[in-house]
């Protein structure tokens, strides 16, 4: 189990890209497109890595927390889910260790 909440998070970013109003973050970002998501992925990553850089291991997680949201609601807005990034990563890994493990 890597996140549980993550399955649900997805729902709702879904829920308020499709029915959200002003009082909604995700709504007034998906308002922006594609552009304005990509920049805050760029934003919260650069933060993940200053947070790093200052070996703040607290402020790594809140920051990791904002760059995991703004991905998730850039890979919804695209069509894509998180299950389709593990499929990914697991054929990477089974392509990598051969048939016979
Ligand atoms: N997990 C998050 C989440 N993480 C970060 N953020 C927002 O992302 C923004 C982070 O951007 P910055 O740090 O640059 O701060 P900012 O200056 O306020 O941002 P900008 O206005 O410049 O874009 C803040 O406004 C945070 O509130 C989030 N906004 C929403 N969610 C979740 O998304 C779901 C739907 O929320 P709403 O769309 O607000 O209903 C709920 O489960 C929320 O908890």
């Amino acid at each position: 189990m890597v996140c549980q909440f993550l399955d649900e998070l997805q729902d709702i970013i879904d829920d308020r890209i499709k029915h959200g109003n002003s009082n909604s973050y995700t709504h007034r970002l998906v308002s922006g497109g594609v552009d304005l998501i990509s920049k805050k992925v760029g934003e919260e990553a650069v933060e993940v890595v200053v947070a790093a850089m200052r070996g703040d291991r607290d402020w790594v997680v809140r920051e990791t927390a904002d760059l995991m949201y703004h991905l998730l609601v850039l890979l919804r807005f695209m069509g894509i889910k998180f299950d389709d990034v593990c499929e990914e990563l697991t054929n990477r890994h089974m392509a990598r260790i051969g048939p016979n493990g």
